[in-house]
């Protein structure tokens, strides 16, 4: 694992080209140390950046200037060689071009004026594109399913449209494969910040080891900022970079950073106060869990921006006009603004719609006896779908605590034995893993079966979060109908 102190050579590097956590840009050995320090944050995003010191909220606390940022067209401007190269491919995507443009500095080695960054890159990622057949069926859920594979065929599709450009430009083999190519990919899509001259963002070193967390109380449901913004069109017509740009440019994502032009730097601030030693975080901008996981491969155990979203009939939707995206459950169980003007306005009779759609649309209850139709629907959903589901809450939550205590053993030796144990899925892993017939002494811990356990741990507590708000929901219509029936 690396240490504080491995972190040396890099932060002299950012130092001496101007990345700076002082106002006062002294000259330093380490471009942090007054305002932030890196620190290993094992429960909220692994490696991170802390306070040094007491943080008011609002204060700049880290500034990148625009020549540390790596961009395409930074790189393009040194290295005439690799702008030529990218001319001959003017199709291709901004997220394209970076992520070949990342490959192609890999390849340079040590020779690369960006090594003492490029080397503290992640080695692996867990986004929704790597994810096996194994791990992508453990997610259970169909939408999550879908969203896997459509993940893992962009990233295919998006390799095939760069191979010749990378077979021009003589980068080395092994950065020429698909597994090289989702490791860059995952970098783009997990690490890149906004920047207005380039879709495809920006890397921004040092900036981009501040962690996650959600934008807290502008989600509210009777808002639904997401089902008003002007880009999300009923038939979902917005590409999922598009979305995934848009997130990010949200003003949320603007009051803890952005690019300021005055000052041609990455300027950060705290997003509220902090005390020494906390961990200082970003906002990416609102994301679902399993938008958190197909772009950044983690998810938040408590998200306010959750959304569930449960099998809707087509007469539902078409009873008004509420796009699909805005009908969803939240992570409490509570149905969506949305969903429940949706649903009151579907348990009304057609001929009666237009005349109490003013109603609906506001949020009101139209009657009790629609109140109580609408709850007993939505019940009966979530109970359905939950008992479609092939494992319960209790069996997941076991699940959980089995996959914890295998990451945790110790001695590996008799690894197998234990997996084979727990049976169930666990059969399933091994075999996918193809640990059944080997023998126990050969079974270790490995770096791959590591890798596949967190997916697959991953993809086990986004279904256990759907179940959960499902049950919530059930409660809640329960809760509403005892209340309004007495
Ligand atoms: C921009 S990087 C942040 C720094 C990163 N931890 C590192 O070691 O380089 C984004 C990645 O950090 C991790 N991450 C960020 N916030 C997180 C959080 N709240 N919980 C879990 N993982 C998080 C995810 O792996 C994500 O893809």
């Amino acid at each position: 694992m690396e240490t504080e102190g491995s972190f040396g050579s890099l932060l002299r590097w950012a130092a001496d080209h101007g990345i700076s956590d002082s106002v006062d840009q002294q000259t330093s050995h380490s471009c942090l140390g007054h305002s932030l320090c890196i620190c290993f944050f094992p429960d909220a995003g692994g490696r991170g950046l802390g306070a040094v010191r007491q943080l008011n909220k609002g204060e700049l606390v880290l500034r990148v200037p625009k020549s540390v940022l790596l961009t395409t067209q930074g790189l393009s401007l040194e290295d005439e060689k690799l702008a030529m190269a990218l001319k001959g491919y003017p199709s291709l995507s901004s997220t394209q071009k970076l992520t070949f443009c990342l490959l192609y500095e890999i390849g340079k080695g040590t020779s690369s004026w960006w090594f003492p960054y490029l080397k503290h890159l992640p080695q692996s990622y867990d986004i929704l594109a790597t994810f096996g057949d194994f791990e992508k069926q453990a997610l259970q859920v169909d939408y999550a399913i879908w969203a896997t594979e459509k993940a893992a065929l962009k990233s295919r599709m998006e390799w095939g449209g760069v191979k010749g450009l990378m077979q021009e430009s003589n980068i080395k083999n092994q950065l020429q494969t698909f597994k090289a190519w989702l490791w860059a990919s995952a970098t783009i899509s997990s690490r890149t910040l906004y920047v207005p001259w380039d879709e495809a963002g920006c890397l921004c070193p040092v900036g981009d080891l501040f962690n996650y967390a959600a934008p807290e109380g502008e989600s509210l449901d009777v808002m639904d900022v997401s089902s008003f913004s002007p880009h999300v069109s009923l038939n979902g017509d917005m590409t999922t970079d598009e979305l995934h740009e848009e997130k990010r440019d949200t003003p949320w994502a603007l009051t803890d950073g952005g690019f300021e032009e005055n000052v041609s730097a990455y300027c950060f601030y705290a997003r509220e106060s902090y005390k020494k030693g906390e961990q200082v975080l970003l906002s990416y901008g609102t994301y679902s869990n399993l938008e958190l996981l197909e772009y950044y491969g983690f998810l938040l155990q408590e998200n306010p921006n959750e959304k569930v979203f449960i099998p809707i009939e087509h007469d539902i939707y078409s009873s008004s006009s509420w796009p699909k995206e805005s009908l969803y459950i939240h992570q409490n169980g509570n149905p969506s603004f949305a969903l429940l003007s949706a649903l009151r306005l579907w348990a009304t009779h057609p001929n009666k719609r237009r005349g109490v759609g003013h109603l609906a649309y506001a949020g009101s209850q139209l009657s009790i006896k629609n109140e109580i139709l609408v709850m007993q629907w939505l019940s009966k959903k979530c109970h359905t779908v939950l008992n479609d589901l092939p494992t319960s809450v209790e069996e997941d939550n076991q699940l959980l605590c089995n996959i914890s205590k295998v990451q945790d053993l110790q001695v590996t030796r008799e690894l197998r034995k234990v997996l084979l144990a727990y049976g169930g899925e666990f059969c399933a892993f091994l075999e996918t893993n193809g640990l059944v017939n080997s023998d126990d002494a050969e079974v270790h811990i490995s770096r791959k079966l590591k890798r596949s356990l967190e997916r697959w741990k991953l993809a086990v507590q986004w279904r256990l979060l759907y179940k959960k708000a499902l049950v919530d929901c059930i409660s809640y219509c329960t809760r509403t109908i005892c209340s309004l029936s007495s």
